[in-house]
């Protein structure tokens, strides 16, 4: 599929627009796509709770189907609130005349936040004929139990487990939500018959305000699926998406205290980002050069390095290629710092740059002069090697180019590769290791709070950047990320 989605969501009506169909065109809106909602039921409902339910008949319901698939394509449904058992019949006899079935979120309503129930209880077992036909089901605790007859979980090992049963029994994938848990930990798992695929694990976030978090997570879900044709990743922006929208959701301040407020669908619109996007996600960067990481592993000096069996000379060669590049790296975070959008984000480039000289080429320092006076001198005489001054050259573009969002983008390798590997060495036995400092200043949890913090940064600025932008940010990662492994491999590859 290439452009706007078109979303379209089966379910009921929540005045207070919250929950139901009006969540779920929200949801989706802000989420990329274009939404569409065919109607099971009418709601009198606010966030107090549910008053009454109207359902039209369910021929009216067919017909809305029918007459919108004759005209619109339909890249994928989100089904919410039925409400009875003929209502479930029609929307699997309308599934079932399709020429071709779009992929189907199917969120199981049966009661709603408020306590109040959404489903005729006889209509549980016709649910089962339905979730059949979907390719991802999305109960909450109580509906999971309901659907598995069992008692509600009460934690998440015994969620997971019924999870598993349920899509063994469909061969579906089952998101188990963790928001009727009890704590303060909010799991989810995408869950398919042979185990999860993907796990996710956040805080709770203090507030009452949840009414539709689950017709919002799985509208976001069924519209990022259409968008990446990817579950976990559908799932991993959805979730991220919602979790922000549940954060804000105070600010909007609707019904009376004592209820459930509504999520703050447009939070990160009105914020300045686009919608939700795995190319800008720095951790779906990271994931793409899965290969180039596993070869920076077995470059031969980091092997050595991490055994302790590196000749000094070849790291003392090292070294000195890795000052200057230090040198001329600080005074790109200090670019960064300038560029900055704002004051927080420009204080955290310009610490980093200052931490660049102190620690790390101080450091340096000390392995190049052991006991020498730390006057501030250049500890290398060398010149650039064509590796570092490959590497410093894209670096110094991406900077005159002044486009901070590629800047961040070109400096992360640099903190993120070395965190990455420090962390992994820092298993490695430090008795004896002759560059036991140099592995624990990479394995610091000071320097991977910063780069966590860089990573946050990037990830902003990609959020918010159009796709010509993102891709340009992307490809001045990975051009870094090459450049990192070929200084890393240089030092092999000539005699000190
Ligand atoms: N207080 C909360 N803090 C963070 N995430 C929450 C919270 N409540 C619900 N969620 C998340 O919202 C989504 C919907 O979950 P849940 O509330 O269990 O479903 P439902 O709305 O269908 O009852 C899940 O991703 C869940 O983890
Ligand atoms: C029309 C309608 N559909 C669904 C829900 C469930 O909402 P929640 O996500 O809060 O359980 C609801 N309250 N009203």
């Amino acid at each position: 599929m290439s452009g706007i989605p078109h979303v379209l969501a089966v379910a009921g009506s929540d005045p207070s627009g919250g929950a139901g169909v009006q969540a779920d065109i929200k949801s989706i809106m802000a989420c990329g796509g274009y939404g569409m909602a065919a109607l099971t039921a009418l709601t009198a409902q606010s966030t107090q709770g549910v008053s009454a339910v109207h359902a039209p008949p369910t021929g009216f319901l067919r017909q809305q189907l029918d007459t919108l698939a004759s005209d619109v394509r339909i890249d994928a449904v989100k089904i919410g609130m039925l409400g009875t058992a003929a209502a479930i019949d029609t929307v699997s006899a309308w599934l079932d005349a399709l020429p071709e079935r779009p992929p189907v979120v199917l969120d199981p309503v049966m009661v709603a936040t408020s306590g109040d129930r959404l489903l005729d209880p006889e209509a549980e077992r016709a649910l089962h004929g339905l979730i059949a036909r979907a390719d991802v089901v999305t109960p909450n605790l109580p509906e999971l139990a309901a659907l598995v007859d069992e008692p509600v979980a009460r934690d998440w090992g015994v969620a997971l487990r019924q999870v598993r049963g349920l899509a063994a029994r469909h061969d579906v994938l089952v998101l188990a939500k963790g928001g009727h848990l009890d704590g303060p930990r909010c799991p989810d798992a995408l869950v398919g018959p042979d185990g999860p695929i993907a796990t996710f694990d956040d805080e709770r976030i203090p507030t009452t305000s949840t009414h539709g978090t689950g017709c919002s997570l799985s509208s976001a879900l069924a519209t990022l699926y259409a968008r990446e044709r990817d579950w976990p990743w559908a799932t991993r922006l959805a979730r991220a998406w919602v979790r922000r929208a549940i954060e804000a959701a105070d600010a909007l301040d609707v019904g009376r205290p004592g209820g459930h407020g509504p999520l703050h669908h447009a939070h990160a619109l009105w914020s300045g980002e686009r919608p939700p996007r795995r190319s800008a996600e720095p951790d779906a960067w990271w994931e793409d050069i899965a290969a180039l990481r596993r070869e920076l592993d077995e470059v031969w000096f980091v092997r050595q390095l991490a055994d302790g069996s590196l000749d000094p000379a070849r790291f003392a060669a090292y070294l000195e290629q890795d000052a200057l590049y230090l040198g001329a790296y600080a005074r790109l975070l200090e670019r960064a710092s300038e560029l900055a959008p704002d004051s927080a984000e420009s204080a955290f480039w310009a610490e980093a740059a200052r931490r660049c000289v102190t620690e790390e080429l101080a450091l340096h320092r000390s392995y190049l002069a052991p006991g020498g006076a730390d006057d501030g001198s250049s500890p290398h005489a060398a010149a650039p090697s064509a590796e570092t001054a490959a590497y410093l050259a894209h670096l110094e573009r991406a900077a005159q180019a002044g486009d901070h969002a590629v800047l961040v983008a070109a400096l992360l390798p640099c903190f993120w590769l070395y965190q990455d590997l420090g962390a992994r060495l820092a298993s490695v036995s430090r008795e004896g290791h002759p560059y036991a400092e140099w592995l624990d200043a990479y394995g610091d949890p000071g320097f991977a709070s910063a780069t966590a913090e860089a990573i946050a940064w990037t990830r902003r600025a990609a959020r918010a950047a159009s796709d010509d932008r993102v891709a340009r940010m992307r490809a001045a990662f990975e051009t870094s990320c090459r450049h990192e492994l070929a200084f890393f491999a240089q030092t092999g590859a000539t005699t000190p």
